[in-house]
């Protein structure tokens, strides 16, 4: 008997070209790539400072439009979509973490988890959410106000909120980016093990080797086109090989 195993796809990008201004001044920041995200990985994406790392990310994740190429999450290509059809999309399937925790300060932990199921009208999985509050080591703080944690704890918040309408794909922009290295590391560690407990599908754009070792694989860009992948990262296999860039740009 033979086991096949299908690997699904939580997000991807074919051909991708994105080309920002018109002209003399125009800037090429995607050339062609193709890239997926399969289901229940954890991918970081590195490259260099201007290299196209946003650009993907937002164009992958329904932020921001190709020049040409396509872009799908699950089996949902973007282009497909009319702009509230994609607001849904945004809201119901895909979860976002951004270097700026971006909580709401009036509301309590509690209630900025819940955020974007309120804001749906739906009471989500209530089994979920609880599950994440212990995932996310929260359930002494839910009462709490956002100017009453530390930042690491902030920024747990936020990686709570994204994972609380189970979404197809969480985006992660340079997630530690204000914190100091514990705080980093204790956020990396939650998104991994967020990605491993709960089969959930990750994608991080960050320019430092110690945070995308915590991923499954780093994708690099490169001028706008994809140069590598590596499985099982660690941070001195990433330097060595963002070095390797350096010396040849
Ligand atoms: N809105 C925009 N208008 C014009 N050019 C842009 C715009 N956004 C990005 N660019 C250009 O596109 C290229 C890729 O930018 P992008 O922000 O995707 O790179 P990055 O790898 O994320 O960089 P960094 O690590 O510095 O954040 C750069 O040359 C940038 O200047």
């Amino acid at each position: 008997m033979t086991t096949t195993t299908v690997t699904r796809t939580a997000a991807r990008v074919v051909d991708a070209v994105k080309v920002y201004g018109t002209g003399d001044t125009s800037v090429r920041a995607l050339d062609g790539v193709s890239v997926d995200f399969s289901v229940g990985r954890f991918t970081a994406i590195m490259g260099p400072s201007g290299s196209g790392k946003s650009t993907l990310m937002h164009c992958a994740a329904g932020l921001d439009t190709l020049t040409s190429g396509t872009a799908h999450i699950g089996d949902t290509e973007l282009s497909s979509l009319d702009d509230r059809r994609l607001t849904l999309l945004r809201r119901d399937r895909v979860g976002f973490v951004f270097q700026a925790f971006n909580l709401v300060p009036t509301l309590t932990v509690a209630e900025n988890i819940r955020l974007p199921l309120d804001l749906a009208g739906g009471k989500g999985d209530p089994e979920w959410i609880d599950a994440l509050i212990d995932v996310v080591g929260l359930r002494d703080r839910l009462h709490h106000r956002p100017s009453e944690l530390s930042g690491g704890q902030q920024q747990r918040v936020a990686v709570a909120r994204a994972f609380a309408g189970r979404p197809d794909v969480v985006f992660a922009d340079e997630p530690t980016g204000n914190l100091d290295s514990r705080s980093g590391e204790e956020v990396l560690g939650l998104l991994g093990r967020t990605v491993r407990q709960t089969a959930r599908t990750v994608v991080m754009v960050t320019h430092d080797p110690v945070a995308a070792a915590h991923a499954d694989e780093v994708v690099f860009l490169a001028d706008g086109r994809l140069v590598d992948r590596m499985d099982s990262p660690t941070a001195d296999k990433v330097l060595d090989r963002m070095k390797a860039f350096e010396v040849h740009s």
